[in-house]
């Protein structure tokens, strides 16, 4: 036993020893898991709790399809073309649908009479635009965007600039320049009508080019024109839904880190190459003028004015770019849709001929005199705006303070999109609304199978309502109406393929917030070589006019 005394001995400070040391460790597991308790765990169940109750419709909210906690109704919308989806639910839950986008509440309009009584009437509450970190943070800062802008001082500054440059008497004043580039898009389709997609594409580009900045795109491949498309690709396909986390919905997701978003560092990309390109425009303007060239053009009026006004180089090069955004794949993808809608409808095309030879003979070509008279064209461009609108799902607005409309409650901060396809193809509206029928456009100025006594009702909801409203309609239907007219007085537009081409909105068209037919198989026959000629020496005159803009650089 003595021998084993000092081993017990020994032994129990051992026993003591280790269960201190499974105490300690027990401990030290036990506060490690309290702090990833106190550090991960509580704060992502606190945060999962938070979006489920944000995430609940609130109370007397318009119906729509139930959702999922936390996420809502993001499930439901498809990635691309939403708005079809949304026009499918008006059976099931009525013209106005409520969505929860994650903790956000979104309302979709799908009759013209509640983006009228919203939109319209009560413009001074439903003007803002929703937050939209990625297109108005990290491309576009500093509120110099005015599509994404805020509803306020800053944007009331760059629309009161923008209605200076649009107004009726400027905009009209752009005719020869409107005219001279439809003419030169003739005859591109004459010596190229493979290229008609380009041609076409590079005619509104070019009007943009020589008004805002009064520089020549004279070709699709022109350098600027190039520049302009591949910047506005790059920034529409960012913005598009899916295309990055839904970082406006659940802002702690701005927090992922850069390895882990390579969308932050596209944006920041596009911002880089966006401003480039503007302030490259501002600064050839700024030589040009101080050489002592004047090419009158909204930038020198703007750089003439930016000492009044107050307004930084950023914000005029930003606001000469956003026009060129805005008024570039707008207005020529809407003349696609023309020329594809004259693909499916000979008759409609011998009609508006017939309108036109009536006026100009095949002496010479219609001009701005012309087409106030040209009445079955004016409802061919109207008709082109309502059967396939470019932005179909509608720029999105915001609700500033708290309403009530129809019963339903609409919380401050509510997100509104006047879904422009559902509105346009209301068959209680439209007779047939998914045909061509430029004379429902005759028989009633707005289209509709009925008389209309609503006075804020539109013609078209595809320049969108409101305070918002599109501020370059006037310049873009004079597009629109100069380059039809010259288009059916020179040509025969026929499909190449024997099989019909396909006008789905769910397939023939591009995705995103604008879209695009798809290029298709289409030949541009000139009418009669007496035509060809005259458009020729017409192009050979307004050559002179457009030498005044320079040599492309
Ligand atoms: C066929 C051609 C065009 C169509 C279909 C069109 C359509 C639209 C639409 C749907 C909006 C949003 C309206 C809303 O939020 O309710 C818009 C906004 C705007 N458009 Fe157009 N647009 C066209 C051509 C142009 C042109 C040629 C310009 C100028 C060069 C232009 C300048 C603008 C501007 C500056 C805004 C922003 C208004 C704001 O947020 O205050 N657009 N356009």
């Amino acid at each position: 036993m003595a021998g084993g005394a000092p081993q017990n001995l020994w032994s129990q400070p051992s026993r003591t020893s280790n269960v201190f040391t499974t105490i300690c460790l027990k401990m030290a597991v036990l506060s490690i898991f309290n702090l990833a308790f106190a550090g991960i765990v509580l704060p992502l169940v606190l945060l999962i709790a938070k979006y489920a109750i944000a995430s609940r419709r609130p109370k007397n909210f318009p119906p729509g399809p139930p959702g999922l906690p936390v996420i809502g109704n993001l499930h439901h919308l498809p990635m691309r073309k939403g708005f079809l989806k949304q026009h499918e639910w008006t059976k099931e839950y009525g013209s106005i649908i409520g969505l929860k986008l994650g903790p956000l509440n979104a309302v979709v309009l799908n009759s013209h009479r509640h983006v009228s009584e919203l939109f319209d009437k009560r413009g001074a509450i439903y003007s803002g635009r929703p937050e939209n970190y990625v297109g108005g943070e990290l491309i576009c800062p500093n509120e110099i965007h005015i599509l994404l802008a805020q509803y306020g001082a800053g944007w009331r500054t760059l629309r009161k600039s923008i209605q200076g440059l649009l107004n009726a008497s400027a905009v009209d004043a752009l005719h020869p320049i409107q005219t001279a580039e439809a003419t030169q898009t003739m005859c591109q389709l004459l010596d190229d009508p493979a290229g008609y997609y380009d041609h076409i594409r590079r005619y509104s580009t070019a009007v943009i080019l020589a008004s805002v900045f009064g520089q020549r795109g004279e070709s699709f491949q022109s350098p600027k024109v190039q520049a302009l498309y591949h910047a506005q690709d790059r920034f529409t396909a960012i913005l598009e839904p899916g295309a990055t986390p839904p970082v406006d919905a659940f802002p702690f997701l701005k927090a992922t880190p850069e390895f882990l978003s390579p969308w932050r560092k596209e944006a920041k990309e596009i911002r880089q190459e966006q401003s480039s390109l503007y302030f490259k425009l501002l600064d050839e303007t700024r030589d040009r003028i101080q050489k002592g060239i004047s090419i009158p053009c909204f930038m020198e009026k703007l750089m003439d004015d930016q000492e009044k006004i107050g307004s930084s180089d950023e914000q005029v090069a930003y606001l000469g770019g956003t026009l060129m955004e805005a008024g570039s794949d707008t207005t020529s993808s809407t003349l696609l849709m023309f020329v594809l809608a004259m693909t499916q409808n000979p008759e409609v095309l011998r009609k508006a001929q017939a309108e036109v030879d009536r006026i100009c003979s095949s002496e010479r070509s219609p001009t701005f005199d012309d087409i106030g008279q040209l009445e079955y064209l004016s409802a061919c461009m109207n008709e082109t705006l309502r059967w396939r609108p470019i932005a179909p799902g509608g720029i999105p607005h915001m609700l500033i303070q708290d309403d009530h409309y129809e019963g339903y409650f609409l919380p401050k901060g509510t997100i509104l999109f006047a879904n422009t396809w559902a509105i346009h193809m209301d068959e209680s509206e439209y007779e047939q609304p998914d045909r061509f029928l430029p004379e429902r456009f005759l028989h009633n100025k707005f289209g509709c199978k009925t008389e209309v006594t609503d006075k804020h009702r539109r013609t078209t909801y595809g320049f969108g309502a409101g305070r918002r409203v599109c501020s370059g309609q006037r310049l873009a239907e004079n597009s629109l109406m100069l380059n039809i007219a010259k288009m059916v007085w020179l040509f025969d537009i026929k499909p190449t393929s024997a099989t019909p081409l396909d006008v789905s909105m769910s397939s023939a068209f591009s995705d995103g917030f604008i879209v695009a037919p798809k290029k298709f198989p289409v030949e541009f026959v000139p009418r009669s070589d007496k035509r060809v000629q005259v458009i020729r020496d017409e192009y050979e005159k307004s050559e002179e006019f457009l030498g005044r803009f320079g040599k492309e650089t």
